[in-house]
């Protein structure tokens, strides 16, 4: 560790000395631009040389010679491509090089090391120091944990203890320092409320500059296998989401690349929400999936089964939760009936009938393939042990018959051998063995075993439970390279969807969602209790630790508490509301149509007076598609309004009339929730109106249609 500065006792930077040292640092960035930039050039012409070199004399060329110039090429191209993103890093540090800077005095020595805290950091080649620290360095933590005073952070050597004897903010913009502030508490929360009071832009932005302690905290997080963040709508989940991953992919660099992490998301519209987070603080995007594609990618039973949108249809057709609909998905979505299942396959596992085993003339006994499929393999699924035993039996094979196979006659035999023992002992159709399964539960839960909707389709609660039957016998290694999941909206996937993901995904994961934000509800148990049953701790890995985040960032205080309103008699005891933070706007407007064109005309006043126009985005959310699009075909004079559906995966901002469920997880400037059906009836109907109403920043129109459909 380089203390830079070892000062008697410590007085703070003066502005003309922090713009000398901002000077310095931007000489070197410049510097160090232009001299990667000429280096690209460089190389872009020696490509070009050794191209045409190549076409020259490609005759008098041998196969050496020709990998060795191929070779060069591709080496050049490398590095063209790794400092062309380094140019992307320079430039946008040029920019903005740094956003705040802490003095740390260290208690062992009382040296003080001045750290200037950036999006990305910067090593200076030629003074051998470092100029800017990465916001993701240990030691920048401090920065978001402290205000003047005792401190420490951890690094990877030890803790460090000591003072922050300076803290200042930045402002600086366009290659300019403009300011520089002394930062205490009050100064932070303008900061925070000056950023949060902006448009919100089409795009989610990174935050580094205005991170909340408790935000940092699990950003960092080092010690949970699954960190699960319970957080309020708008408490910065998926702030913390994208953060926790660069987090994760700078201080694993060596471990973990961007191909080895993966998202959850809700929907395509999400996915391009969050795409420029990552790229914005210098990291490649990740892969990210909906579970619905993971499912059909996976699962290999043939059967036609209804999607989550039409189970969802399904739900607001019949909200009633004593409707039998309502009852199979409460309960073919319950612990309870997850263990009962579980207990009905330990039970089928257990009864498999073996038998003596012969392939060719090498035999196993009854008793060899027992031991080895109850004990040593107990581990693996079901039919991934039939997988270990072939092995076995084909080293057998190999050793009687007195030759050495190669490895692919080998792999062919154990492939053969685990075929004939599933035949032999376990196969069986997996729809066959649910719906047995659904039967022995017939008495206790009439109704239970209907497991098909009114169009002949597996329900899709029911294709979750086969779905992890499947896994369940089988297992799946397509995803063995990915080393941390991050699951958003956490309270949308059920207990069979989580089992899956733990046994596809055997990795960290950081899982968050708002238990208050569930669209569907079974007021016996809560997502969180679903998320203890399934990842209890085994073997020194697994188990969860729940955190929570009660802060609303992103509306207005009356918006936020007008949202609250809305589930006062929801809420459970245990349950915190979202505390908003101290930044005002418009009261919510609540406004009674006739009808949806009646609706539309009040919209359309306010783009007609430009009411809206200081606005990016705005949003109209209808209770499904179809009403979406009849909103849309009333406002479609109108250039600047577009339609989104489920299919959509870009979102480009303007006025956009969606349905409600496709909003999850987004936001906008302005928002008008048009009712068409009493929202305050039910449970489903009310969180769907909640999270509505969360989306909105600055302003908030409720449009309750009187003559409903
Ligand atoms: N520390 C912060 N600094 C600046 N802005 C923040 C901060 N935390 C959150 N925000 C902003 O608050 C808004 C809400 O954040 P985010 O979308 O992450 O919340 P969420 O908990 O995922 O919300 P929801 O569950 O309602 O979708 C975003 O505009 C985000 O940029």
């Amino acid at each position: 560790m380089d203390k830079k500065q070892v000062q008697e006792t410590y007085r703070e930077t003066t502005l003309e000395e922090e713009q000398e040292y901002f000077e310095e640092v931007e000489n070197e960035l410049q510097c160090d631009l232009q001299t990667t930039q000429e280096s690209i050039d460089y190389r872009n012409q020696a490509i070009k040389a050794q191209k045409k070199y190549m076409r020259d004399s490609h005759g008098d060329m041998d196969d050496e010679e020709f990998l060795q110039n191929m070779n060069n090429v591709n080496n050049d191209t490398f590095f063209i491509e790794h400092a062309a993103k380094q140019v992307d890093v320079l430039a946008h540090q040029i920019e903005s090089p740094y956003f705040g800077k802490i003095a740390f005095e260290y208690q062992e020595d009382g040296q003080v090391l001045p750290v200037y805290i950036g999006t990305n950091g910067y090593w200076s080649m030629d003074e051998q120091d470092q100029k800017v620290y990465d916001w993701r360095a240990p030691i920048a933590s401090m920065y978001y944990d402290y205000e003047k005073g005792e401190a420490s952070y951890q690094a990877p050597d030890k803790e460090y203890f000591g003072k922050i004897v300076e803290k200042k903010q930045f402002d600086i913009s366009n290659g300019r320092l403009h300011n520089a502030v002394d930062t205490d508490e009050k100064i932070n929360d303008m900061i925070l409320l000056d950023a949060l009071g902006k448009n919100s832009g089409t795009k989610m932005k990174s935050v580094v500059a205005t991170i909340q302690k408790e935000q940092n905290a699990l950003i960092r997080n080092k010690t949970a296998y699954n960190l699960i963040v319970d957080g309020r709508a708008g408490s910065g989940k998926t702030v913390v989401a994208m953060h926790r991953l660069a987090w994760l992919l700078f201080n694993n660099r060596k471990t973990m690349l961007a191909d080895n992490v993966m998202i959850l998301s809700p929907n395509g519209i999400f996915g391009d929400y969050i795409a420029g987070v990552l790229p914005e603080v210098g990291e490649d995007n990740v892969p990210e999936k909906e579970f619905d594609s993971l499912m059909e990618e996976i699962l290999f039973v043939d059967c036609d089964y209804e999607t989550k949108l039409e189970q969802a249809d399904r739900i607001t057709t019949h909200p009633d939760m004593e409707s039998p609909e309502m009852k199979n998905i409460a309960w073919k979505s319950s612990i309870a009936f997850y263990q009962a299942f579980n207990k009905y396959l330990e039970e089928y596992t257990a009864n498999i009938k073996f038998k003596d085993f012969h392939f060719e003339k090498t035999e196993f006994t009854k008793d060899q393939i027992e031991k080895m499929f109850y004990n040593r393999f107990a581990r693996y699924p079901v039919y991934e042990r039939f997988e270990k035993i072939a092995y076995f039996i084909a080293d057998r094979v190999e050793d009687e018959q007195d030759q050495a196979f190669t490895d692919e006659k080998h792999q062919k035999m154990e492939n053969q051998i685990t075929k004939e023992m599933i035949y032999q002992y376990a196969e069986r159709n997996l729809i066959e063995l649910y719906q047995d399964f659904l039967n022995s539960q017939a008495e206790q839960h009439p109704g239970i075993e209907q497991y098909r909707n009114e169009y002949g389709k597996v329900c899709y609660e029911d294709i979750l439970a086969v779905f992890y039957l499947q896994i369940y016998f089988y297992g799946c290694k397509s995803y063995d390279n990915i080393k941390h999941l991050v699951i958003d909206e956490m309270q949308d996937y059920n207990i069979f969807q989580y089992a899956v993901l733990d046994r596809i995904f055997k990795c960290k994961k950081t899982i968050l969602g708002d238990s208050l934000q569930v669209l569907y509800y079974n007021p016996e148990e809560t997502v969180l209790d679903v998320l203890q049953t399934v990842f209890v701790p085994h073997g020194g890995t697994g188990g969860c630790q729940i955190k929570t985040l009660d802060t609303a960032y992103r509306s207005t205080c009356e918006i936020t508490e007008f949202c609250n309103g809305i589930l006062e008699a929801d809420r459970a005891s245990d349950e915190a509301e979202a505390h908003p933070l101290n930044r005002h706007g418009m009261e919510p407007v609540t406004e009674q149509a006739e009808s949806i064109e009646d609706a539309a005309g009040f919209i359309a006043e306010k783009l007609d007076y430009g009411e809206l126009d200081d606005f990016d985005n705005v949003a109209i959310l209808c209770d499904d598609e179809e009403r979406a699009f009849a909103m849309y075909k009333e406002l479609e004079e109108y250039e600047q309004v577009t339609y989104l559906t489920n299919q959509s995966t870009v979102y480009n901002g303007g006025v956009v009339v969606l349905p409600k469920f496709l909003a999850k997880g987004m936001e906008f400037d302005a928002v008008f929730v048009i009712n068409e059906q009493d929202v305050m009836e039910n449970r489903i109907s009310r969180h769907a109106f909640y999270i509505s109403c969360t989306r909105a920043l600055h302003q908030l129109y409720v449009i309750n249609v009187t003559n409903q459909t």
